[in-house]
């Protein structure tokens, strides 16, 4: 029996995500994407494609009967929202559809109507002001969980790339709150979901984690900052002691070079761009923002809704390719491993 279908949300409908999202679908054969539903406003994907020119049926269907529609057209779930969709002009009148999408592609997918949840951007600023209290899909997608099966669930943000795998401890929060955010706890319980998570969905049976220290030179023996050696050094011993190979801290300038990156299946860094930084300059079109530790598949785009060019159709689709591909393998493989 197939596979169920992906469930697309339609990220900010301002944004690019509609028209790589319409890309992704006409390049589906080269790509070999398998089927996947849209969950937006069909006429606002409609005028997308109007926009741009591009002649594509939107079929208006149910999670159901998606994946056999694929062939044929653009199957898009339609939601009760209706957008305004200027194109680059974010507006808070769309939070609701846009928060729609990803509450029904969570739901779709831990009812077993879709095998995994895939993202289109969000723009974090005009959803805080129509009251979104969550930093960005991840910490959402983690309260969603935690409400739907009534766990504690922890989310992990990785960037995978084709040569690096990163991953922020502390994830959306301003700089200054990062040295009080990093703690031995926050660290262990990143690098075990991290290791967890690379060996039943990503297949590697034994994963080596590469920690980054926090300061210049991971500290230079305490002489540039102390937290290399109070704080992560006693999280790397414990992984260690549980058998995970975590080894560190390591000076982040030099741990990201492509002889370093040789030496481990995933960098644990300290915070969100000592991670996203070399993720997204080694790799911006193929990498991939996937959130670990939820109790069903989630991947992204590494990009975001990049407003200065939307609507203008030359948004490439390249990373949401990469995460509609990378969501099939990840859900076969959990489902493999059950
Ligand atoms: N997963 C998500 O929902 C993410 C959302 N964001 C949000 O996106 C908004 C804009 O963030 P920015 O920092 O400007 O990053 P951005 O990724 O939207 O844009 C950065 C630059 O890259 C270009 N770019 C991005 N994606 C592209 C693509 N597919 N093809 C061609 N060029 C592309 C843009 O035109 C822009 O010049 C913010 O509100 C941020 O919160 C940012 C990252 C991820
Ligand atoms: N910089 C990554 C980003 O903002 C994506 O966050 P999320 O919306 O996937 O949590």
């Amino acid at each position: 029996m197939s596979s169920p279908p992906l469930a697309l949300t339609a990220g900010d409908p301002s944004g690019i995500g509609p028209e790589i999202a319409i890309a992704a679908w006409f390049r589906r054969a080269e790509n070999a994407i398998t089927p996947f539903y849209l969950l937006s406003d069909p006429a606002s994907v409609a005028a997308c494609a109007r926009r741009l020119g591009l002649e594509i049926p939107i079929i208006e269907t149910t999670p159901e009967k998606a994946a056999a529609r694929f062939a044929n057209g653009l199957p898009v779930v339609p939601l009760a929202a209706r957008f305004v969709d200027v194109p680059g002009l974010p507006d808070k009148a769309n939070a609701d559809g846009i928060v729609e999408a990803i509450d029904r592609a969570v739901t779709d997918t831990l009812s077993g109507l879709a095998s995994a949840v895939v993202t289109c951007p969000i723009a974090k600023k005009p959803l805080y002001d129509a009251g979104f209290r969550f930093p960005g899909h991840t910490e959402y997608l983690a309260y969603l969980a935690g409400l739907k099966t009534g766990a504690e669930v922890t989310p992990v943000m990785m960037l995978a790339g084709p040569d690096l795998r990163a991953v922020p401890v502390t994830i959306h929060i301003p700089l200054a709150e990062v040295p009080d955010a990093l703690t031995t706890e926050a660290i262990l319980r990143t690098a075990r979901i991290t290791a967890r998570d690379l060996k039943t969905r990503f297949g590697i049976a034994n994963p080596r984690l590469a920690v980054s220290g926090l300061n210049p030179h991971a500290g230079e023996s305490g002489a540039m900052g102390t937290e290399d050696e109070t704080v992560i050094r006693p999280a790397i011993e414990t992984l260690q002691n549980e058998g995970i190979e975590a080894f560190g801290p390591l000076p982040a300038d030099t741990m990201f070079h492509a002889r370093a990156r040789q030496n481990y299946d995933a960098a644990i860094c300290m915070y969100h761009d000592q991670a996203l930084i070399p993720a997204k300059a080694l790799a911006f079109d193929e990498t991939v923002n996937v959130t670990l530790g939820l109790p069903f598949i989630r991947t992204s785009p590494d990009h975001g809704t990049a407003f200065d060019i939307a609507g203008k159709g030359i948004a490439r689709p390249d990373s949401l390719i990469a995460a509609l591909k990378l969501a099939r393998r990840l859900a076969d493989n959990e489902s493999r491993s059950r």
